[in-house]
């Protein structure tokens, strides 16, 4: 059975996205680590948060995805995503609460409204706040409902959301190989840094809209060097076997200093794609046609 690394430890909401998978599941205490796992080949593959639907980007997943060697989605899933808050058993007074930066930003309202005075700490996992707060180094966790059978806590709070229908997106990763099939309801993501001159952004997306592609996501992350200059995180619509999508990246190859192609596989939602792909098909044999002088 193939090794799975996810962002843990056991209870985080990244570990029930993972059992969705099959394969054996390794925690890891951070991001970076899953990724390091699977780059280094020790797993093969590695489960990560990518973006919250209340929060939005992962911040360490984005920037993991372009250190070291390239590593590629295979697949996605999403999870709806709700609270709750964990305390020691016969816990009186809470004075302290923690958890994942993306978590706490999730139920930020909550804490002001019922926990008002507390102080937030962020910690690397919700997961990891539980197991703080059993060694009693703060009071209360916020973390994913199922903690509370990993841990020696009890609920103090659930279904803790200040949003609801929260959800989270999670990818699937190994090093680059062989792509998933095109589903006809795929995602493709690919990361660019861009030359600085006026009007790039906008040659990248209507190279995207002239093909009649679907933008799913547009991200920017600092490029880390000079201030001001940025990598930009492109999902779309489609699978890198359509022409139309090779076509597009190969457009955006062009326009780009550096690019980096982040995968091409089915979207959790399995909604398919208006693709067009016909068309395309007829275009190209029509080209092909003109060019062996058989067409006018
Ligand atoms: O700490 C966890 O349990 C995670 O899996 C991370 C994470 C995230 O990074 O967004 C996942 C889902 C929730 O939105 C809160 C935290």
């Amino acid at each position: 059975m193939p090794r799975i690394a996810y962002f843990g430890p056991q209870g985080t909401f990244t570990e029930q996205a993972a059992m969705r998978f099959e394969g054996e599941l390794v925690p890891v205490e951070t991001i970076p680590l899953a990724f390091a796992a699977v780059r280094a080949g020790d797993t093969e593959f590695a489960c990560v948060p990518i973006e919250n639907s209340v929060e939005g980007a992962v911040p360490a997943t984005l920037d993991a995805l372009v250190r070291d060697e390239p590593v590629v989605a295979v697949a996605e899933t999403v999870l709806d995503v709700r609270f709750s808050i964990l305390v020691r058993p016969g816990t009186t007074e809470i004075r302290t609460i923690a958890s994942h930066p993306h978590a706490l930003a999730q139920v930020r309202e909550w804490i002001a409204a019922e926990l008002p005075g507390v102080t937030s700490i962020a910690t690397s996992s919700t997961a990891s706040a539980a197991a703080d707060v059993e060694r009693g180094e703060f009071d209360a966790a916020v973390t994913a409902p199922v903690a509370v059978h990993h841990y020696k806590l009890d609920e103090y709070a659930t279904d803790v959301l200040d949003v609801p229908d929260a959800r989270t997106r999670f990818l699937l990763l190994r090093r680059p190989g062989q792509l998933p099939q095109p589903t006809g309801a795929d995602r493709t993501s690919v990361v660019v840094t861009t030359p600085d001159r006026v009007g790039v952004l906008s040659e990248l997306l209507t190279e995207l809209a002239l093909r009649g592609i679907n933008l799913t996501g547009l991200e920017s992350r600092p490029q880390k060097g000079k201030l001001g200059t940025y990598r930009f995180y492109i999902d779309v619509e489609g699978h890198i076997a359509e022409p139309r999508i090779g076509d597009a990246l190969a457009a955006l190859h062009r326009h780009s200093r550096e690019i980096r192609f982040l995968g091409s596989f089915p979207k959790a939602d399995h909604e398919p794609v208006e693709a067009h792909n016909a068309e395309f098909a007829a275009a190209a044999s029509w080209v092909d046609a003109v060019r062996k002088g058989e067409r006018g």
